[in-house]
């Protein structure tokens, strides 16, 4: 039993990955780029390249710590051959950036750098370092549904310490992002109203679930009983019999508690018969709460000290502190002589006492050992165990939605570092964090003067993974003259490479095109229209100022811009303000 609660709390706890660039080699990144249709439930709207980002947009702003939330790495090389390059380009509005992010969480979901696995593991991570209000805040910005597991842990985290807003807030989060909870979750978020003393949320919860199991038959009864309906609790107990299921221990301490406090000695009698028929196992909670029936019900003839700690534990279980303060009160008062304190831990139904140092249990050497090591492990990973090493950039040329974050056209964001240069990242961000780093996106990569060397260093000599997402070409990058345009039109309708996107092509692993939609036709747009009469290359700019076209509407739109272009010139218009040349 405590091996096994050891290798979960491991493999709860232990860092996501372990850095291999043999393991990084045998799962080649493209693949799991291309096949982003496959990818679980992230992905499943991924069937155009327009609009497959499935989550509502505002859903997805991680905390401002998210760009990197570092670990300890114990061997991690320092020079590598294992990096990687992967290029995304394409038009405004192709999804891009949208793409950017997808990739940065599809690595972390690969487990290998770290948003399911590692983004499960963060979660579990923040809960078992008792950081719940992390955890859920994380959950809740990320708009991403987590596997049921990690749901478990967290629910059963906020029922253990009595965060049952946080629970709410996990089923709220579960209800926004369409994630339908098995059976076992149902029951968890049933004992968690039920403590919360939400009836009806619980008993709705009761009623959806195709099999009533024991546990949820015994939280809906014990949710009657907290709440002082007792004689509801009492009637769903019996209901259950009559269902044919067999209580336990913990209907048990229900059904007493009920009885204590309806004093009613004839029904609690009858359900301690049926205790004495059907279950063998001893524990603590149950005999006090039986004590504490006959004790309510009539008298508790055996002034023992021993009985009335385990009384007073029974309530503390129960979280009756004023009982406990009562029977403490009766102790102090009848001179019944306090036994020392002590702390139990229940093992498979069996309760096992410890006095403070105590070596008398037979298992004590394996449990200090157990203690330790566990004290050890989550030392050693900190809160650092379940990170996610990954670190945004863009462009400061960027300002359209602000310096802190790569953001979409869809408003979904990301924090980031924008930077005016890529060969101040390491600077800004700190030689050590940049060390841990594992993953780093680019975004507006077209500004970047410094691509080349940046991502040639970072994937060849640092082993990093570096994920580029940027314009390939400009809208027009030399604006000529009418005159200096094709001889057929009279008008330049080249688009140009923009900035050092493509001199990194030859340094990549792999390169996606992507295309938007026409606005004119609708059909695949490969080009960007700009529609104003600036003539810079750089112009930052977003649907106010540019248009993704096909190659026909390019055409037909770059001579109808040109052309409006130099009507306005010829009429030496000096508005500086964006003039809309097309609509
Ligand atoms: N004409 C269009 N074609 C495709 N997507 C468009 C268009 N206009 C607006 N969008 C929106 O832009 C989103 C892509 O945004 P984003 O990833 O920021 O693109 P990029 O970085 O390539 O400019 C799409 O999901 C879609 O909702
Ligand atoms: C075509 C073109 C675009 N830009 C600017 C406009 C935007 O600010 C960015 C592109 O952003 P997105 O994420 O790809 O939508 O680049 C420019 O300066 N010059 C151009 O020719």
């Amino acid at each position: 039993m405590l091996k096994t609660t050891i290798s979960r709390m491991k493999s709860l706890i232990t860092p996501p990955f372990s850095f291999s660039p043999m393991s990084k080699k045998a799962t080649p990144l493209a693949s799991n780029f291309f096949s982003l249709a496959s990818k679980p439930k992230l992905f499943s709207n991924l069937h155009n390249p327009i609009s497959y980002f499935p989550l509502k947009p505002s859903m997805i702003s991680l905390p401002s710590n998210f760009p990197i939330l570092t670990r300890r790495v114990h061997s991690k090389p320092s020079l590598s051959s294992s990096g990687e390059i992967h290029v995304i380009v394409g038009p405004m509005f192709a999804g891009k950036t949208t793409t950017l992010l997808h990739r940065v969480q599809a690595e972390i979901n690969d487990g290998r750098l770290g948003i399911c696995v590692n983004w499960e593991k963060t979660l579990r991570g923040l809960c078992i370092t008792g950081r719940m209000n992390e955890a859920v805040g994380l959950l809740w910005r990320s708009g991403l549904e987590v596997d049921h597991g990690t749901y478990a842990l967290l629910l059963q985290e906020c029922i253990f310490k009595k965060l049952y807003n946080k629970g709410k807030r996990i089923h709220a989060q579960m209800v926004v992002v369409g994630y339908v909870p098995n059976e076992y979750l149902k029951t968890k978020l049933m004992i968690l109203y039920a403590k919360s003393g939400d009836l009806k949320t619980m008993h709705l919860l009761f009623d959806m679930l195709m099999e009533k199991s024991l546990i949820s038959w015994n939280a809906l009864i014990a949710g009657y009983v907290q709440k002082g309906l007792e004689e509801m609790g009492l009637s769903f107990y019996y209901e259950m019999r009559q269902n044919g299921l067999t209580p336990d221990q913990y209907t048990f301490a229900s059904v007493f508690r009920a009885c204590a406090t309806l004093a009613t000695l004839e029904h609690g009698k009858r359900a301690h018969c049926v205790m004495i028929k059907c279950f063998q196992k001893d524990n603590v909670v149950v005999s006090s709460a039986l004590m504490d029936m006959y004790f309510k019900c009539s008298s508790l003839s055996d002034e023992n000290a021993g009985k009335y700690v385990v009384l007073s534990n029974a309530y503390a279980a129960f979280g009756l502190w004023d009982s406990v303060a009562e029977v403490r009160g009766v102790m102090r008062d009848t001179e019944i002589n306090k036994m020392p304190a002590y702390s139990s831990i229940e093992v498979q139904g069996k309760a096992h006492f410890f006095l403070l140092g105590d070596k008398s249990h037979r298992e004590s050497e394996e449990i200090y050992k157990t203690i330790i090591e566990m004290i050890w492990i989550l030392n050693d990973a900190g809160h650092n165990s379940c990170s996610i090493n990954v670190a945004l950039i863009k462009s400061n040329k960027d300002n359209r939605y602000g310096l802190d974050s790569v953001v979409t056209h869809d408003g979904v964001k990301l924090p980031c570092c924008a930077l005016p240069n890529l060969s101040s990242f390491k600077q800004t961000f700190g030689q050590d964090a940049y060390d841990q780093l594992d993953v780093i996106g680019i975004d507006e990569a077209q500004f970047f003067g410094d691509l080349y060397d940046f991502c040639r260093e970072v994937a060849d000599h640092d082993g990093k993974t570096v994920i580029v997402a940027g314009l390939d070409g400009d809208y027009l990058s030399l604006p000529l003259k009418f005159n200096e345009g094709p001889v057929d039109s009279g008008i330049n309708v080249h688009r140009r490479s923009f900035g050092s996107v493509l001199d990194i092509i030859p340094l990549a692993d792999s390169v996606t095109k992507l295309s938007a939609q026409c606005e004119i036709c609708g059909k695949r747009a490969f080009f960007t229209l700009r529609k104003t009469e600036e003539t810079q290359t750089e112009l930052i700019g977003g649907t106010d100022v540019y248009m993704p076209v096909c190659r026909h509407h390019y055409v037909s739109g770059q001579v109808a811009v040109e052309a409006a272009r130099m009507v306005l010139q010829s009429q030496k218009s000096s508005s500086n303000n964006h003039k809309l040349l097309v609509r």
